[in-house]
């Protein structure tokens, strides 16, 4: 068995804490957990999903006799109550585990480090999430088999070994990673495509403007890649200015590359257009969708369903029927208004394969399978 946490503190329960939350309990890793929030609201949501057994009024509450804290408020916030966190520490357990889950690294870092918090500090990111947010949002699925980044310093092997072994426990694929090297590869990977996606957005609502067709021929493509332009303004205004040093040479990148294109475009470079596509077609398929390392993977097929009662059911029943154990089952955002998308996930790829035999037998449409 993995380390074990008696008493968790979760600063902030939105998206990204209650899920940690969720999955640290489902995997035995934490035995009571402590919410700290400044709504109410989140507070109320929190315990009546589990996510929190009691709440503190003041953060001191929450850091007494804690043994692990996690920082899971936007990375502004976070910044600020490194210094209150710091103030009550001498309440919390000696060997007590702080961490974050935001989004850029080396600021957190450094400031947890100029609080004089390095000895308990470890920086974290789950490379998981949605455009939702609140902990009505939270999900133990979300974390699993998605990849944890832990940014851990020379001296902190330790504390990031035991860390790295819960998280794994939980389901995660953890990597380390120095924190810059973490915040220059999430710029390219997350906080630009986030940009592009909500100008692409914005190209489109000027368009629709003129004619209400833009919308109405809006069809998959454009929602797939643009999905992420729904998430909360106010949280990506504080990733990409937090990360702005990152991002810009980036962007001019961009500029350039959409420079070289609309040439290639403009003198008909049928060759190289192809080329173009194909290059970034193939670097696309060989991305990674399954774990390969120790940590044990989850196969997970995506079904659409029709959006009605007892689909679940339905479609675990028929999956028993075939002797095929589902390890998990959830019911993902609907996109269409009588269609919904339910989440599947297995053990072992036989499991996965057979089910979408089966599914594909019966009628059903597979969206996704990794
Ligand atoms: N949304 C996503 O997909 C991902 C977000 N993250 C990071 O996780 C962190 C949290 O993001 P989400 O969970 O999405 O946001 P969220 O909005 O769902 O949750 C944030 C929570 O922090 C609380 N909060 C705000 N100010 C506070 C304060 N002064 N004191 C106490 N609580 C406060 C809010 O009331 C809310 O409950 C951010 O740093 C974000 O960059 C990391 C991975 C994915
Ligand atoms: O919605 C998605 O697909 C995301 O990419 C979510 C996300 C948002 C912020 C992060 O720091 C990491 C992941």
């Amino acid at each position: 068995m993995a380390s074990h946490f008696s008493r968790m503190c979760l600063i902030g329960c939105g998206l990204i804490g209650g899920s940690l939350s969720l999955a640290l309990q489902k995997a035995g890793a934490v035995s009571r957990v402590i919410g700290y929030d400044k709504s109410p609201e989140a507070l109320r949501e929190a315990r009546a999903r589990g996510v929190i057994h009691e709440t503190a009024e003041h953060l001191e509450d929450g850091v007494r006799f804690a043994d692990l804290i996690v920082l899971a408020a936007p990375s502004p916030v976070v910044i600020d109550l490194l210094v209150e966190v710091k103030k009550h520490i001498y309440l919390a357990a000696p060997d007590v585990l702080i961490t974050d889950v935001c989004s850029t690294k080396k600021l957190v870092q450094d400031r947890a480090k100029q609080c004089d918090l390095h000895e308990h500090f470890l920086g974290g990111h789950p490379m998981a999430g949605s455009e939702k947010s609140g902990v009505q949002a939270a999900d133990a699925l979300l974390l699993e088999n998605a990849v944890y980044v832990l940014t851990p310093e020379k001296d902190q092997d330790e504390k990031a070994r035991r860390f790295a072994e819960v998280l794994a426990h939980a389901g995660s694929r953890v990597r380390f990673m120095d924190a810059k090297e973490h915040d220059r590869v999430v710029a390219a990977i997350s906080h630009v495509p986030h940009l592009i996606a909500s100008t692409l957005v914005s190209q489109v609502r000027d368009l629709a403007n003129q004619s209400a067709a833009y919308t109405e021929l809006a069809a998959g493509g454009f929602r797939d890649i643009t999905r992420i332009a729904s998430a909360d303004p106010a949280l990506w205004s504080d990733i990409t200015l937090e990360n702005q040093a990152e991002i810009l040479p980036l962007l001019d990148d961009w500029i350039r590359r959409i420079n070289t294109l609309k040439t290639i475009l403009s003198s008909r470079e049928q060759t190289h257009l192809h080329q173009f596509f194909d290059d970034a077609r193939v670097f696309r398929d060989a991305l990674p969708a399954r774990s390969t390392g120790a940590i044990r993977a989850v196969f997970a097929v995506t079904v659409s369903v029709p959006d009605e009662p007892g689909i679940i059911g339905r479609i675990a029943m028929l999956l028993g029927e075939h002797h095929i154990s589902i390890r998990n089952i959830g019911i993902l955002e609907s996109r269409e208004e009588d269609l919904g998308q339910l989440l599947l996930q297995f053990d072992t790829i036989q499991f996965h394969d057979e089910a979408i035999y089966v599914l594909q037998g019966e009628g059903y449409q597979i969206i996704d399978r990794v």
